[in-house]
């Protein structure tokens, strides 16, 4: 990979995701170059425009300008948040041969550039999205992460913080498995600070088995819930690329559940999901296999399943 003095991110797609990453990396100042694309050049350059006039206010200096394909040379790193998203009633997985043949499209368009970085995909369904960049790029798949769960298992986290009035960041918990309507939650690993879900409910009779039961329901279907409301859901997407950007601009070695290509993990090959994974400037520097019960391994067969079936019928 290219070696230079400042952090350069290009983000592909500055729709209702992508500004909101934009405008979360920028008020994090977590780099020093970010370049607006969008086949709507008009909309990128506006976005730009409007983004630097919050410039004076940023934690950190910040260079931000509506490019092109070129300007992918030297970048870091690529953010493609561009394609179309779910309307009320449909599934993620519906979009998939329409953004599959957006994707193809791009990723020709960044690879012509000379582009040798990492990739971050959000773009759904992000799972069979990030397996086309890897396909199409022939960047090497350490180098190619999809959002994966991180948001499914940031929206988990607040829900049982929620519930227990315990702080979000000290609920440790994630969901893997598809962006979608077959993820799961892997309750057995679940702690709140220290204490196991297991223990706090043997100890409280005020903690129910069902009320987590409805809570994951709401996580799964949170996209469903908002979209419903208010069209799409950008801000919680947004954050969690930008924490997932800091993982890699900032060589963190943090642990987040991501779209990564298993070979062999989980007794899987070939395909893209929501696991959790260590995240570092070289991108997955390892994918975690944590241990699952015999439940939550059924379900992460059938999500990787729903997954492989939907990739054949698009690629
Ligand atoms: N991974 C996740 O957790 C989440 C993913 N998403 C997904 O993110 C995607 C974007 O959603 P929104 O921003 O709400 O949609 P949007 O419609 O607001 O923005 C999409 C943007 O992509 C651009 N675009 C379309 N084709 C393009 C091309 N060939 N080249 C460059 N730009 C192109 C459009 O002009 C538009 O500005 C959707 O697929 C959505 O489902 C949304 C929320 C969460
Ligand atoms: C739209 C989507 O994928 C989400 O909000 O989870």
């Amino acid at each position: 990979m290219k070696k230079q003095s400042v952090n350069r991110v290009v983000l592909i797609g500055t729709g209702a995701v992508g500004c909101s990453y934009a405008y979360s990396f920028i008020n994090q100042g977590i780099a020093e170059e970010l370049v607006l694309i969008d086949v709507d050049e008009k909309r990128a350059e506006g976005e730009a425009m409007d983004l630097n006039h919050g410039i004076p206010f940023a934690p950190s200096p910040v260079n931000v300008w509506s490019g092109s394909y070129k300007d992918c040379s030297v970048a870091d790193l690529v953010v493609i948040t561009a394609g179309v998203a779910q309307k009320p009633g449909e599934t993620r997985l519906d979009l998939a041969t329409k953004n599959t043949e957006i994707f193809k499209g791009i990723i020709k368009q960044v690879m012509d550039s000379g582009f040798d970085g990492i990739f971050l995909i959000a773009t759904n369904p992000v799972d069979i999205l990030t397996y086309v960049t890897w396909k199409e790029s022939g960047i090497p798949k350490e180098r190619v992460i999809g959002s994966g769960t991180t948001l499914d298992s940031a929206r988990f986290r607040y829900l049982l913080g929620q519930y227990f009035q315990i702080d979000s960041r000290n609920v440790h918990a994630v969901i893997i498995g598809e962006h979608g309507d077959t993820e799961l939650p892997v309750w057995s690993r679940t702690n709140i600070g220290v204490d196991s879900i297991e223990s706090l409910l043997a100890r409280n009779p005020d903690f129910k088995q069902q009320d987590l039961d409805d809570l994951f329901i709401n996580v799964r279907d949170a996209a469903y819930q908002i979209i419903e409301r208010k069209g799409a859901t950008y801000y919680g997407i947004g954050m969690s690329l930008v924490r997932i950007t800091n993982a890699i601009l900032r060589n963190e070695n943090s642990i987040l559940p991501v779209s990564v290509h298993l070979d062999g993990q989980f007794g899987h090959t070939g395909v893209f999901v929501g696991v959790p994974a260590v995240i570092n400037r070289s991108g997955i520097r390892e994918v975690m296999e944590i241990a699952l019960n015999k439940k939550e391994k059924e379900q992460f067969d059938h999500s990787v399943k729903v997954l492989k079936e939907t990739m054949a019928s698009v690629l």
